[in-house]
């Protein structure tokens, strides 16, 4: 990569070996330069994107603005004439999808430790205004606490007249839409995700899919007609709530605020999901402010008024690097600047 279109990133980070590659998208692991901390550069060339362009438009205005402890944290977009650079939270756990196979399947209470987490992301981008439209276990990766995160905004939406409003592009993976959405019908958002968290659900209590065929079309007939196994090893609770989530009719099928006290959810946890962020963009980390106000040479005012700008910089990349550490309960110290 010896283009200086690397420049910018190659200044501040040491980009290491590739660690995801998707359709039009490479992810590579890197180290912050100033930190030492690992990261995650998503690159993308826009020559390459073609009619995509207006997706990473999109996953970088979600993602600005879904700031959650179960959703990746975007640092910084660097964008120069033919690349996008997203840097983001790195998960060494790597994507559920694996930790499913390598298990076969979870035992209820692991499944249901991280559905609680699923529920909190979704909840809270639901209560932001936005759909997912592609939730599935490729989509969640485990940070080194064994937490779930969501990635991979580039397909969500936020329907100008509120979440009620009707959407119409089929999208997502085929296995995980809802009945509505593949027979092209009008459907709604936050109902969509309800079914595809059912299928994901049932992937990591069985480790199989409900619904799955190697026709698409064949698939679809499946998923219209809603029928699928239910292995011995099931509980009856896991049964009813599954039986509840994929409800072929939208109107039948069980909500995100019905979901969020359910019993089966509630089981062996002291409450219920708590899905408010942790680390809303509006309540500055005083302690991170602190910490960059030394290491920059500002006042903590001056530090707050910049990091407050959201420019995704550096400076927004230091910050959040800051905060994911303080969430987490380690102290992340940045050494003398140079
Ligand atoms: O951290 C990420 N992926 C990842 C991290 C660790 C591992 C993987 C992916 C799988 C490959 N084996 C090593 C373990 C990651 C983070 C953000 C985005 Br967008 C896409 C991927």
């Amino acid at each position: 990569m010896a283009s200086s279109e690397y420049d910018v990133i190659r200044s501040r980070y040491h980009l290491k070996e590739t660690i995801g590659s998707g359709g039009f998208a490479k992810v590579k692991l890197a180290t912050h330069l100033a930190s030492g901390e690992k990261v995650a550069v998503k690159i993308m060339d826009k020559r390459a994107l073609g009619d995509d362009l207006p997706r990473v438009k999109t996953e970088i205005t979600a993602m600005k603005e879904l700031v959650h402890q179960h959703i990746c944290t975007l640092y910084e977009v660097v964008e120069t004439k033919h690349k996008i650079f997203m840097v983001i939270e790195y998960c060494p756990g790597g994507e559920l999808f694996d930790y499913i196979v390598a298990k076969d399947r979870l035992k209820e209470s692991e499944a249901r430790k991280f559905f609680r987490q699923i529920l909190s992301a979704v909840a809270y981008i639901h209560h932001k205004g936005y759909a997912h439209r592609d939730l599935k276990p490729e989509n969640l990766l485990l940070d080194d606490d064994q937490n779930l995160k969501l990635i991979d905004f580039g397909l969500a939406a936020r329907p100008k007249g509120g979440m009620e409003q009707h959407l119409d592009t089929c999208c997502g993976s085929p296995a995980y839409a809802a009945p509505e959405l593949v027979s092209g019908k009008q459907y709604r958002g936050a109902e969509a995700d309800i079914w595809s968290m059912g299928v994901l659900l049932y992937a990591l209590l069985c480790g199989f899919l409900p619904f799955d065929d190697d026709h698409v079309a064949t698939l679809y007939k499946k998923i219209l007609k809603g029928e699928y196994e239910e292995p011995r090893w099931l509980s009856d609770g896991s049964c009813d709530l599954l039986k509840q989530m994929l409800q072929i009719n939208p109107k039948k099928r069980i909500s995100m605020e019905e979901l969020l006290i359910h019993p089966w959810v509630k089981k062996g946890h002291s409450g219920t999901v708590h899905w408010n962020s942790k680390c809303e963009k509006n309540n500055l980390n005083t302690e991170c402010i602190a910490e960059m106000a030394e290491y920059y040479g500002k006042t903590k005012d001056d530090m707050m008024t910049i990091v407050t700008q959201w420019h995704y910089d550096e400076i927004t990349a230091v910050y959040f690097l800051l905060l994911n550490n303080f969430v987490r309960g380690c102290r992340l110290k940045l050494p003398p600047r140079s």
